[in-house]
């Protein structure tokens, strides 16, 4: 493919050479540039793609883009110069894959809480409606049965427009992705042509990058500034924000506060196996049965319908699929024991899903509350105390553990975490081992108890250092207890 044509419509300089030449691949990656390439560099946060130029022309790159002065003694190298290698990476990538967004009908779901659990019950509900998907998430990515292991809830642009060629082979008619704040910001989605936007919620969370909740919720934003069509939730303040700012041309509003909402969720019943609530649309009374509990899965269900509806399929189809099948791997699974108490392994890693989670187990705790957790290394450290601080009042017991230390001290996490839990002056343990922490907590436990283990969810691994080793929590709850 030659570069002009993939540079069409996009501001750039050229610095040495022509633009006709053959491009056989593109990469932002020095490792895993080859012959014939096209090497964009990228300014990262960890290191600076212009370093390895000289190894990538070593691999075989005929041509460069840049954002910086750069001098190179091969003549035949075509240099590039703009002024965003983000943006050009995701342009390029559009262009080279052939638009294939403009192939299928494209969902995107942000929020702080809530983006996999909806993907999911939105993907559930387009495959009972007989359509073929593909999914991008944080669990795994997914071409219809195809399963596709995934390191980042949102993958880059390269990485994404790939997959979706992949997708516009195997037919698919929807696709429906996670779409994170980062990747917002980084331009990772930006070319992507989205009919559909979902807003779930905004709470604290990811400061260490953002820096501020003004920037974190503008980030999110910009999905409202790329989508025909949006869903957004009005029981959170910042919906109101994304209806003033939206380009979007529908709106369909969703609440549990609000009956002038176009969804309404009334009549919320909520038990350890799952929530049932009426649902208003169009005049209309609905009967809905989740099988996940609580108000927050009331929330994931209206956005689910919202999506959905807008993509044509009925109400009563919706409603059907939801009855059937809406457990989501690590969002509040429920093991229980033979001797009658309940593990819930739940992906709560932010405050307002812990909050979340830990106001659902109220509802129905008949014993004690004990909730074993941690918070994740090399991420905000903001939420530490504020997490302990939730953990320890709607608990019992509280065991502080290690999450995903990542480079951090494990010891100096459960320290911040521990900032918070004290005041309460409630019962708690440090524990740092993961295992040890999870066998305690269910050790404490007896017939009615309830043991939160929370912050991994679905993840089957443990990151210490930069090194990830197998650790899984329902397994590790499975081999400790009878089951009953
Ligand atoms: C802040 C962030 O998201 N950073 C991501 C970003 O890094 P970066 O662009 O700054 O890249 P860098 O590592 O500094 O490297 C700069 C450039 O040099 C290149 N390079 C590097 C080394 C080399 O030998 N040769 C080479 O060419 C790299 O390919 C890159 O183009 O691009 C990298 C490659 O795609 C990602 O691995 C990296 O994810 C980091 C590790 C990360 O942890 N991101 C998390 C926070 C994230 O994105 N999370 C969200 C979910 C959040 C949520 O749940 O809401 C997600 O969407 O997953
Ligand atoms: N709508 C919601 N509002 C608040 N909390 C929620 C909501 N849905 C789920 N949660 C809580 O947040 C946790 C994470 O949910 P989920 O994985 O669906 O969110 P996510 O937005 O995909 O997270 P991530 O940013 O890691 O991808 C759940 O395990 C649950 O505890
Ligand atoms: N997508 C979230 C996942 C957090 C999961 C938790 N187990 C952790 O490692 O902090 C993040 O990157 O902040
Ligand atoms: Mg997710």
């Amino acid at each position: 493919m030659k570069l002009a044509g993939l540079l069409e419509n996009h501001t750039y300089e050229i610095i040495q050479g022509t633009l006709n030449v053959n491009i056989k691949s593109i990469h932002h990656d020095s490792r895993c540039v080859d012959e014939g390439a096209l090497f964009i560099c990228i300014e990262g946060y960890e290191s600076d793609g212009h370093q390895y130029i000289h190894s990538a022309i070593k691999q075989g790159a005929v041509a460069i883009i840049v954002t910086k002065e750069i001098t190179i003694e091969d003549p035949d190298i075509l240099i590039v110069k703009v002024k965003d290698a983000r943006e050009t990476l995701a342009h390029l990538a559009t262009r080279y894959y052939n638009r294939p967004t403009s192939q299928f009908g494209l969902i995107g779901v942000t929020g702080t809480n809530g983006k996999t659990s909806t993907v999911n019950l939105i993907e559930r509900i387009l495959r009972y409606s007989n359509k073929k998907t593909g999914l991008i998430g944080t669990i795994e990515n997914k071409i219809d049965d195809l399963v596709i292991p995934t390191e980042h809830t949102t993958p880059d642009a390269l990485e994404l427009q790939q997959l979706f060629a992949k997708m516009v082979e195997a037919n698919v008619n929807d696709v429906v992705m996670e779409v994170s704040s980062h990747a917002l910001d980084l331009k990772r989605v930006w070319g992507a042509e989205f009919d559909i936007a979902v807003f779930t919620n905004l709470t604290l969370d990811h400061l260490d990058y953002h820096k501020t909740m003004e920037a974190y919720r503008d980030a999110k934003l910009k999905l409202f500034m790329m989508a025909d069509d949006a869903v957004i939730n009005i029981d959170d303040p910042v919906g109101a924000y994304i209806i003033e700012n939206t380009t979007s041309e529908r709106l369909l509003t969703y609440s549990c506060l609000n009956h002038e909402a176009d969804l309404y969720a009334g009549d919320i019943h909520i038990d350890i196996r799952g929530t049932h609530f009426l649902l208003n649309y169009e005049g209309k009374t609905y009967k809905v049965d989740i099988q996940t509990p609580g108000r927050f899965s009331v929330y994931n269900a209206l956005a689910a319908i919202g999506a959905t509806l807008l993509r044509g399929v009925e109400i009563e189809k919706i409603v059907e699929a939801l009855g059937k099948d809406s457990i989501i791997e690590g969002r509040f699974e429920v093991i229980k024991s033979e001797s009658g108490y309940y593990a819930i392994v739940d992906y709560a890693h932010a405050p307002d899903g812990l909050e979340n989670v830990l106001k659902t187990i109220q509802e129905f705790a008949k014993g004690r509350v004990i909730t074993v957790f941690g918070c994740g290394g090399d991420r905000d450290k903001s939420k530490r105390p504020i997490m302990g601080r939730i953990a320890a009042s709607y608990s019992d017991y509280t065991v502080i553990t290690s999450d995903n230390p990542r480079t951090e001290n494990p010891q100096t996490i459960m320290d911040e975490v521990e900032v918070g839990v004290i005041p309460l002056k409630k019962p708690y343990v440090r524990i740092e081992n993961r295992i040890d922490a999870i066998k305690h907590g269910l050790d404490s436990a007896q017939k009615d108890d309830i043991v939160l283990v929370a912050g991994k969810g679905h993840e089957d691994y443990q990151i210490i250092g930069k090194t990830k080793i197998h650790m899984d929590d329902k397994e590790i709850i499975r081999s400790h207890i009878q089951e009953a």
